[in-house]
């Protein structure tokens, strides 16, 4: 049973839509990466999710409960969360803010402890926040968050603005926190890298529309290494794959192919040359991560 599951999601702002028909399925016990570039509606889906912005249409299923007015605060009561920058009381220390949380939730005082503890924070929790860094602050947002050690914990952009060593600090605590404490952790990122770090399972929207879900290893099997064949005449060199038996498609002036056995390979050179065609290039090529997330969310055709 997936742990989030929408259906037909959307939301419009005037009159565009800006997140059309989700269907977003988040595996229990994963990290789900959503990914997309900024304006793609990530922050507007996610909202969603917590019933903090209504969907125009469709429905969202959370530990397999559909949202509504009736269960969404018990529903949520089970999440965790930290959408754009979180807001505190500067005046108080890191630890007195926990305790207003802790408070209003009923949780037992050990609690804040364990939290500052799992984010690294003990050393400053008798600081005050006005005097905490942009990480730290990030940070105490975590264990906000963590309090009560929710089934469900949703990110929104965690990293935004840290340093290169705040980002490492966040992502290795995010990667545990399945292992340890037995969350499904949904983070939201405009930055591949990060979510190729992080997540096991992927979502990657591009303008309200979901252009892959599938997990971390499918993503990368995406970006195989394939073949690129440049003769003289590849319409003619074209009519040899097909002989052969062997599939091609069309890049610039380029064929491009599966990777071959090097059996087969020498037998396709042998029967170009004696078709009398210049074999001019045949080279191994892959496709970067970055090349499929670029066509998967910037408008090019995807071709795979
Ligand atoms: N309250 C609102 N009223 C009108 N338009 C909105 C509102 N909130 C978001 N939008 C628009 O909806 C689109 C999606 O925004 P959203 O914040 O969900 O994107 P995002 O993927 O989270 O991007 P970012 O990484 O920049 O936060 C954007 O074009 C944004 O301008």
């Amino acid at each position: 049973m997936p742990i989030i599951e929408t259906r037909n999601l959307c939301k419009r702002y005037g009159t565009v839509m800006r997140v059309t028909n989700l269907a977003l399925q988040v595996p229990e016990g994963s990290i789900y990466g959503f990914l997309g570039p900024n304006g793609a509606g990530k922050s507007t889906t996610l909202k969603m999710i917590l019933g903090l912005v209504r969907p125009t249409q469709g429905e969202i299923q959370v530990f397999g409960q559909p949202m509504n007015r009736g269960n969404r605060i018990a529903v949520l009561r089970q999440v965790g969360s930290l959408i754009e920058s979180p807001s505190y009381y500067g005046h108080l220390t890191g630890e007195e803010n926990l305790r207003i949380v802790q408070t209003l939730r009923g949780l037992p005082p050990k609690a804040i402890r364990e939290v500052l503890e799992i984010v690294r924070l003990e050393g400053q929790r008798g600081k005050k926040v006005c005097h905490y860094s942009l990480g730290m602050k990030q940070r105490l947002g975590i264990a906000t968050a963590l309090l009560g050690y929710p089934k469900l914990l949703i990110l929104d952009e965690p990293t935004n603005g840290l340093d290169p060593a705040g980002i490492q600090e966040m992502r290795e605590l995010i990667r545990d926190l399945p292992s340890r404490f037995g969350m499904t952790v949904v983070v939201s990122s405009h930055l591949l890298s990060e979510i190729d770090q992080m997540a096991d399972t992927v979502g990657i929207i591009r303008e309200g529309v979901l252009v892959f879900q599938d997990t971390l290893a499918a993503l990368h099997g995406r970006s195989r290494h394939h073949l690129a064949l440049r003769t003289t005449n590849n319409a003619l060199a074209a009519q040899v794959l097909r002989e052969k038996g062997i599939g091609w498609t069309e890049e610039g002036d380029y064929l491009v192919l599966p990777i071959l056995p090097d059996e087969q390979a020498a037998g396709l050179c042998r029967a170009l040359v004696e078709g009398r065609l210049g074999l001019v290039r045949l080279e191994e090529r892959q496709k970067s991560l970055e090349d499929i997330f670029l066509e998967l969310t910037g408008g090019k055709e995807v071709s795979l």
